[in-house]
């Protein structure tokens, strides 16, 4: 493999960042659009953002939700400076405000709640939703399929290729196909999509696919400190958080995931064909941590979609851990997506 497709899923390297100061952290890498954007991936943001916080409380808390806003689109050739605020320090919750800049702008914030990792000798009440049947199966293979292959069965054989080219002059150059492929191939995220997932002709409320992440990521977690707030002092505070040496990069790679293939989706609970916008950002992004994502595990993600109006489109999603078949997260987005009008797509598709 070249060294610029290894490159593509070395997510350490896509979101290090260098401390400026115990709270303010400069981007290594340039902050890259996804492919058929020009902006910088808002997966990038909101991961950065929560890799950044991380770096300013202890190793005993863990990340409960995020919420955050776009504020204007990141520039994929400057890199983004990003200063964390510390709202409040409690014993069992710290909340924490991120602000993201480049050339001097605010272009990103989110705030994000940690809450300290909890003995289990007070619980006072324990639920979780759970896909029955999931508990360690295999997506089912006549209804996924991995995504490059599919992509270029669905999307990319010259008769379709034609259908989508006179939908977007984006499909009408092979340069840029390659690299969808080459993001479903080699990228951070591995996909598993429904077969009818391009394009869909059934009339449904739900999406679902399966997601993991290539890169290692450990899940032996530190054995708890007892740090309490006198000793919540920067000393106390990894000088590293790697994909190898902490099992809260889950989180954060998880937040890198959780913005892609979502909003992109709208068009399939409309029996549109994908990537038929004329535009597309996503607004806000906030997730809520129901426990540890282990990320390298296949992660079972329902997609539904709420409302669309205004040009303003509603996506949430459930995601399942398949080895207990426990919920592990959920996300909502909203995102500002311009399409022509349905006739007119239908026509041309
Ligand atoms: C084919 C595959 C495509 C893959 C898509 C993957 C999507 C992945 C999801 C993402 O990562 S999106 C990235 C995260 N989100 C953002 O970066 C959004 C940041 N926020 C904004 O850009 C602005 O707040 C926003 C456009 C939502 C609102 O802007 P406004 O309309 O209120 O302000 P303004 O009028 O100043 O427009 C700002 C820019 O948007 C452009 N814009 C707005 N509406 C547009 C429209 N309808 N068509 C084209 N451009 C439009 C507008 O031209 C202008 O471009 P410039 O900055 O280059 O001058």
């Amino acid at each position: 493999m070249s060294a610029s497709k290894m490159a593509m899923s070395n997510l350490e390297k896509i979101l290090e960042l260098t401390p400026l100061s115990p709270t303010s952290f400069v981007t290594r890498c340039l902050p890259a659009a996804p492919v058929g954007s020009k902006g910088t991936f808002g997966g990038t943001l909101v991961s950065q953002s929560l890799l950044a916080s991380l770096y300013t409380v202890p190793s005993n808390f863990f990340p409960t939700s995020l919420h955050s806003y776009f504020i204007k689109g990141g520039d994929p050739r400057a890199k983004i400076t990003y200063h964390v605020q510390n709202l409040r320090n409690g014993r069992n919750f710290i909340h924490k405000q991120v602000s993201a800049y480049q050339h001097d702008k605010l272009i990103f914030t989110s705030m994000i709640l940690f809450a300290v990792k909890r003995s289990m000798e007070h619980d006072s009440l324990q639920h979780w939703e759970t896909i029955a049947g999931l508990e360690g199966k295999q997506p089912d293979p006549h209804r996924y399929e991995e995504a490059s292959s599919l992509f270029q069965k669905e999307v990319l054989s010259p008769q379709k290729l034609s259908r989508y080219a006179a939908l977007s002059d984006r499909f009408q150059d092979a340069a840029s196909m390659s690299k969808y492929v080459d993001a479903f191939q080699y990228g951070v995220m591995e996909y598993l999509f429904p077969k009818d997932m391009f394009y869909s002709a059934r009339h449904t409320d739900e999406l679902d696919y399966f997601v993991k992440v290539r890169p290692h990521v450990t899940t032996v977690e530190h054995a708890a400190d007892e740090s309490s707030l006198s000793k919540h002092h920067p000393y106390r505070i990894p000088k590293s958080i790697t994909p190898e040496n902490d099992a809260r990069y889950n989180y954060v790679a998880f937040a890198y995931l959780s913005d892609s293939y979502l909003l992109l989706t709208i068009p399939y609970f409309h029996n549109l064909p994908l990537y038929c916008h004329s535009f597309s950002v996503s607004l806000d992004h906030t997730i809520y941590f129901h426990q540890l994502p282990h990320v390298n595990s296949w992660i079972h993600l329902k997609i539904s979609n709420p409302r669309s109006h205004w040009d303003k489109h509603l996506v949430q999603g459930k995601y399942f851990d398949t080895q207990s078949g426990r919920i592990m997260a959920s996300v909502s987005q909203e995102g500002y997506v311009v399409y022509g009008s349905e006739r007119d797509i239908r026509a041309k598709f």
